[in-house]
């Protein structure tokens, strides 16, 4: 099992090197085309070996589907193709509870709206995994307001990791799941959050790179994963409630919990355990 973890940060990258070096040591820095990973084989609980390689790619899509196409592409060339790609980091959460008229069963009254329907509030220092990666500005501006590239007539803004993998991870680092939006401008506004929200009801996190990983896996049927520590809350700028000592522990707490994970899993397309 061989694994690539993206971040677009050192900062972010050494959470995850700590996280996944709690059951084992950092074996060597290898480079690669734009970068250099950081390469750890924990033990597995069970199974065949792990690998896990972890790369600071850069912020924003455009750097992650670089950096993840690059290490994508050389380990493939070298005959040791990855079984998975994660984009992990910090984010920003959409912290409040959501109203039910927000949710996807909006249509149901308030009282009678399920709260397994409302996507729980990501809040500062939790977990979140995307069981979407949505790339929420990728589109044009129309006279109706956003139209995405897909309402044109062309492209993806969406990709699903593997729903068992996405549960396992979830469920082990007791982690809000919903859809993990890209941005490629950080939301600092309420009334842009509220748009994010109106036209995503599942979304439970922003971040700027998940799309640009998942869109470069995609390209060579590698499955992607998002998983991101809440900074900050998505909406009115406010730098002094940032909390990002305190989401890079959180993310180095859920690696430690996710690597053993990983060398139990054996991948079929759907991501399923075998
Ligand atoms: O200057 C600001 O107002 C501001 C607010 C939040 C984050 C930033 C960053 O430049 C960090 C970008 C970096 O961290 C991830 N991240 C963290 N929080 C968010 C967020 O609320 N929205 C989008 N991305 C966020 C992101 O993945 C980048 O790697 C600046």
């Amino acid at each position: 099992m061989r694994v690539l973890i993206v971040t677009a940060v050192p900062a972010e990258r050494d959470a995850v090197v700590r996280g996944v070096g709690a059951t084992a040591p950092e074996l060597a820095e290898l480079p690669v085309p734009g970068g250099m990973l950081h390469r750890l084989s924990p033990a597995p609980p069970a199974g065949p070996p792990l690998t896990v390689d972890v790369l600071a790619a850069g912020v924003g899509p455009t750097a992650a589907a670089a950096g993840t196409a690059a290490a994508l592409t050389a380990a493939a060339v070298a005959r040791t193709p990855y079984d998975l790609a994660v984009s992990a980091g910090i984010g920003g959460g959409f912290t409040t509870a959501r109203p039910a008229a927000t949710t996807p069963a909006a249509t149901m009254p308030a009282a009678t709206t399920p709260a397994a329907a409302r996507p729980a509030a990501a809040r500062l220092g939790s977990v979140v995994v995307a069981d979407a990666i949505v790339a929420a500005d990728l589109g044009a501006e129309t006279p109706d307001g956003f139209a995405a590239v897909t309402d044109l007539g062309f492209g993806t803004v969406e990709h699903l990791p593997p729903a068992p993998l996405v549960a396992a991870v979830a469920e082990a680092t007791d982690a809000v799941r919903g859809t993990v939006l890209t941005v490629s401008t950080v939301t600092g506004s309420a009334e842009r959050a509220a748009e994010l929200l109106r036209r995503h009801p599942c979304a439970v996190a922003e971040a700027m790179e998940g799309f640009g990983v998942a869109e470069a896996a995609a390209a060579q049927s590698v499955p992607a994963l998002e998983v991101r520590t809440v900074s900050n809350a998505v909406g009115p700028r406010d730098r002094a409630a940032w909390r990002i000592g305190e989401a890079l522990e959180a993310l180095t707490g859920a690696f430690a919990t996710i690597a053993p994970l990983l060398g139990t899993w054996t991948f079929d397309p759907e991501g399923t355990r075998q």
